[in-house]
């Protein structure tokens, strides 16, 4: 049976992984990273058989410290990659910033108010050649409240499907604006208030939300990545190997 855990539950398994001295949050920030690029190219082979072209959006937590890995990564492929950031980079937590900072070394990173112009009709039909593959690393299970406005106006122009240019849209972790407990968009009453997806890329384990309510609407194909956490029971088992021996 596969074990389902709550956002607390995955936290508290990360901090105790990196409490033990075994792994440190940039590892796994480094592997999380990784994860989407491999589940990307095995869900779309011919995006790994070329270079193609990307827009990241990363927030202002650790899911975006995410996408400036999966943007570091695709860039070493050879991909066109755009960058944007909803926040302040000077306040990103101290992982997401080590990889801000790795991806100022190789691109730009646009702010928010660009992104919105990026996806704005008619500039985003007209202006801008075809993306092959949008990021989402905006929020992952740290989001609290309703996704802001302004990032709201971005998805709703990737949520028009009538709209095909952004090509395929993947979730690091979980589509932003979904509550990773009830598989419902934070809101207050709109449903629709988060980002529907083709691809979800989770870690360690599935999240509650991945399948409650809307959940599997927003997701769409879930593929769970191993980054290298410890399989429950494993500290109890270690302790029991300890007192055996
Ligand atoms: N070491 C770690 O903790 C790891 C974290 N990982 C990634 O980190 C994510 C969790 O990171 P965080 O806990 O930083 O959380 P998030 O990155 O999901 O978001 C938290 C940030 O968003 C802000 N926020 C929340 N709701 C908001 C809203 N509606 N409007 C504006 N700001 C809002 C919070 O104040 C905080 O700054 C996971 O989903 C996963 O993608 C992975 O890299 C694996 C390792
Ligand atoms: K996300």
């Amino acid at each position: 049976m596969t074990e389902i855990l709550t956002s607390a539950q995955m936290r508290a398994i990360e901090a105790a992984a990196i409490a033990s001295g075994g792994i440190t949050g940039l590892d796994l920030m480094e592997r999380a990273g990784q994860g989407v690029v491999e589940a990307v190219f095995a869900e779309w082979p011919a995006l790994a058989a070329a270079p193609h072209r990307a827009v990241v959006l990363c927030g202002p937590g650790n899911n975006g410290g995410d996408g400036f890995v999966v943007a570091r990564l695709l860039k070493g492929w050879g991909w066109e990659v755009e960058v944007f950031l909803y926040g302040n980079p000077e306040r990103l937590p101290p992982d997401a910033r080590v990889n801000y900072e790795r991806w100022c070394e190789v691109g730009a990173v646009g702010d928010w108010p660009s992104a919105v112009a990026r996806f704005s009709f008619p500039s985003f039909d007209a202006d801008y050649p075809d993306t092959d593959l949008v990021v989402d690393a905006l929020f992952g299970i740290g989001l609290t409240r309703p996704l802001p406005d302004e990032v709201m106006e971005v998805a709703f122009a990737l949520n028009d499907r009538e709209q095909p240019r952004s090509g395929w849209i993947v979730a690091v972790d979980i589509p932003s604006g979904l509550s990773a407990e009830t598989g419902r968009a934070c809101s207050d009453g709109d449903p629709d208030r988060a980002l529907y997806c083709d691809l979800t890329v989770t870690f360690h384990r599935p999240k509650l939300g991945h399948y409650l309510a809307d959940g599997p609407e927003f997701c769409q194909k879930l593929v769970v990545c191993d980054i290298g956490l410890p399989a429950p029971g494993a500290a109890a088992r270690e302790k029991q190997v300890e007192r055996d021996e």
